[in-house]
């Protein structure tokens, strides 16, 4: 099949790499300004992932999007530009696929919904669940998920998409899918914190509690809340929550000791969006909350751990 990947960072370029080795006639997208494409351009590797030379590298997107299938991985808050350059474009007969992990900072936006307001009448898939490039190069195999409201969309996407180092799961649950993997890197910023605060001990009751504030919010935004406990959130955390890997937990890690984290972690503008929603749905997000106000609103981690077990006495379940 001929597939174009747009975003050339670690995950794009992975995905690249992926269907290329499984087949596929692949075009990686990257903008024309951007040090990681020109990287990879001049070099033909990022350090993650060295690309077989028969791949086409474009700037243009007018090539990129000549392919059948799009496979869109950027950082979710540049996802609503790039729709508007692609509202204008012809997309017919085409399939587009997300691979990100976020939502809109400012609206809470899931990012199918914002690819609706674009384009409702292309299919659009979300391809999630756990997974780092480091680990599937060196042949460790992992469970994805696929989701869209289309059976056919995504039974040809698993068909088209699977091998040994993947196995997909139909996903059934569009809401919880992409609430459930955006929001594990709130909880994956919260498990860094933990570590750079010497008590990741604690990374139980986050795993615990996290699932439960995460399905609570699912059911109130009418998803279904075993979803939480599905593959794209509790099956993403030991990508993120244990992982030396996850950006999301690093970042956490860097801000309680005060240091940069140059990365993305997408779970910074996810956490306002979580905010937005809880108000939003009514929903309490205790653990969203306390992250927003390390990393927003320049609260003492410590206090605000311990504000934490000082809320109210209540059932588990
Ligand atoms: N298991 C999984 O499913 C995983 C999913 N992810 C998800 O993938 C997404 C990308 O993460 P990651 O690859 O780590 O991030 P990176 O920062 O490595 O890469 C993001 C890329 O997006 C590009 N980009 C941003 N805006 C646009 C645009 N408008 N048009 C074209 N390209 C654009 C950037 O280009 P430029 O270089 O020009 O700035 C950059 O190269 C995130 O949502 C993340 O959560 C990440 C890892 C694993
Ligand atoms: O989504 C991921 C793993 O499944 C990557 O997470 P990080 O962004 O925290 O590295």
């Amino acid at each position: 099949m001929q597939i174009s990947v747009i975003g050339c960072g670690r995950w794009g370029s992975f995905l690249a790499w992926y269907l290329n080795g499984i087949g596929h006639q692949i075009t990686l997208y990257g903008r024309e300004s951007s040090r990681k494409f020109t990287e990879l351009r001049k070099t033909g590797t990022n350090g993650l992932v060295t690309l077989d030379e028969k791949m086409n590298l474009t700037s243009d997107l007018g090539a990129a999007l000549k392919s059948q299938i799009l496979v869109i991985s950027i950082g979710a808050q540049s996802f609503r530009s790039l729709m508007e350059q692609l509202s204008s474009r012809d997309l017919a007969g085409k399939t587009v696929v997300l691979c990100m992990k976020g939502l809109e900072a400012g609206t809470g936006k899931r990012l199918t919904q914002i690819f609706e307001e674009y384009r409702p009448d292309t299919p659009v898939a979300v391809w999630v669940g756990p997974g780092h490039v480091q680990d599937f190069t060196r042949g460790i195999p992992n469970c994805m998920v696929i989701d869209s409201r289309s059976m056919q969309v995504k039974k040809e996407l698993v068909n088209a998409f699977s091998s040994d180092l993947i196995r997909f799961y139909y996903g059934d649950d569009l809401i919880g899918n992409e609430i459930g993997a955006a929001s594990k890197n709130v909880i994956g910023i919260a498990a860094g914190m933990l570590d750079g605060l010497n008590k990741t001990a604690l990374k139980g009751a986050l795993m615990s509690r996290g699932t439960r504030e995460i399905a609570r919010l699912i059911r109130k935004m009418g998803g279904n809340e075993i979803t939480a406990y599905g593959l794209a959130h509790l099956g993403d955390y030991e990508a993120t929550v244990f992982s030396p890997y996850s950006h999301n937990r690093r970042f956490g890690e860097a801000f309680v000791r005060g240091e940069d984290y140059g990365e993305l972690a997408e779970g910074v503008a996810t956490t306002k969006a979580m905010l937005t929603l809880g108000r939003q749905y009514q929903a309490e997000l205790p653990i969203s909350d306390a992250v927003n106000r390390v990393i927003n609103q320049g609260e003492e981690p410590n206090r605000v751990l311990s504000d934490l077990f000082l809320r109210s006495i209540k059932m588990e379940f």
